[in-house]
């Protein structure tokens, strides 16, 4: 089933900026997607979109194949299925405690004092920061943070999350263990769109990508049809996945013939059958 989908999304900010040029996205039920884009390419703006923070200019946002409305009513239900996290958590973390800010989302969806403990308890549980419920928010690392934005979000039940560059100023163990989390996630049946430039991040978690350049999708598909486009990612100022530039290089100029693989796992594989062959 398609769960979100953006027909024609076209967004210009109030100062006249075009952030969006008739934007075509669709995310299936049950997806990990990765939003690749450059700078200012509108990966945020789109964002803004999947949860009706921002109105289109023109074209429309479906959420589970009807148009989100953006009555008060509406926006509160798409807010419950939709749930983002922002790339920097201090715009997302505000509560005195770790405690009271995971329970801030369930807390205003009405639910009782003891489902919100409870809700609060299971979320602090999925990113692993119990026995951080007293402390303050702005006392964590970035990576706790991350981990603690994204269990205010979890402990709304939503069917789909959205994070803007989850991996974005943490070191490789913290966007890792991020990413790791995201999947799992993903594993239970949660619909995970990213954006991230972690393009080699990509390929190892991602099911499917787009390519976002000047306000357009430029491309999706899998993590393989879109790094098999070298041409098409470095012309949208982004590039290969680390190790799949280095198989091209031995490829293209040793002549090598090695397979192309685009995780550091393919790529091993690929390199021993190459020498085992050889
Ligand atoms: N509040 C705003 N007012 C005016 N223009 C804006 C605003 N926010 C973003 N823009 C512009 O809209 C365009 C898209 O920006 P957006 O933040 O969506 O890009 P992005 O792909 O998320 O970039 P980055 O990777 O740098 O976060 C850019 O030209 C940006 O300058």
């Amino acid at each position: 089933m398609v769960i979100l989908e953006t027909k024609d999304l076209s967004y210009s900010y109030p100062d006249g900026t075009v952030a969006l040029k008739g934007l075509n996205f669709k995310a299936e039920e049950g997806e990990m997607i990765a939003i690749l884009g450059p700078n200012g390419a509108g990966k945020s703006t789109t964002f803004l979109h999947f949860n009706g923070i921002l109105k289109p200019s023109s074209g429309k946002v479906f959420l589970k194949g009807k148009p989100i409305s953006y009555d008060n009513k509406s926006l509160l239900n798409v807010r419950k299925t939709v749930g983002i996290v922002f790339q920097n958590p201090d715009d997302q973390l505000f509560a005195p405690t770790v405690e009271q800010d995971v329970a801030f989302g369930p807390m205003n969806l009405g639910f009782s004092k003891e489902d919100v403990e409870k809700k609060v308890k299971e979320a602090l549980k999925a990113v692993s920061m119990e026995g951080f419920e007293k402390k303050p928010p702005h006392h964590l690392s970035g990576g706790q943070k991350k981990r603690i934005a994204i269990a205010g979000i979890l402990a709304m039940n939503p069917e789909i999350i959205v994070l803007d560059e989850p991996t974005t100023g943490l070191d490789p163990l913290g966007a890792s263990q991020i990413m790791k989390l995201l999947y799992e996630l993903n594993k239970k049946g949660i619909t995970i769109i990213i954006s991230t430039h972690d393009v080699d991040l990509v390929p190892v978690y991602a099911s499917k990508v787009y390519l976002l350049s000047n306000g357009k999708i430029i491309m999706g598909g899998t993590p393989k049809e879109i790094f098999s486009n070298p041409k098409i990612v470095r012309n949208a100022n982004l590039r290969l996945p680390r190790v799949a530039h280095l198989i091209e290089l031995l490829e293209k100029e040793d002549n090598l013939g090695i397979k192309i693989g685009y995780t550091i796992g393919e790529a091993r594989q690929n390199i021993k059958e190459f020498i085992q062959g050889g």
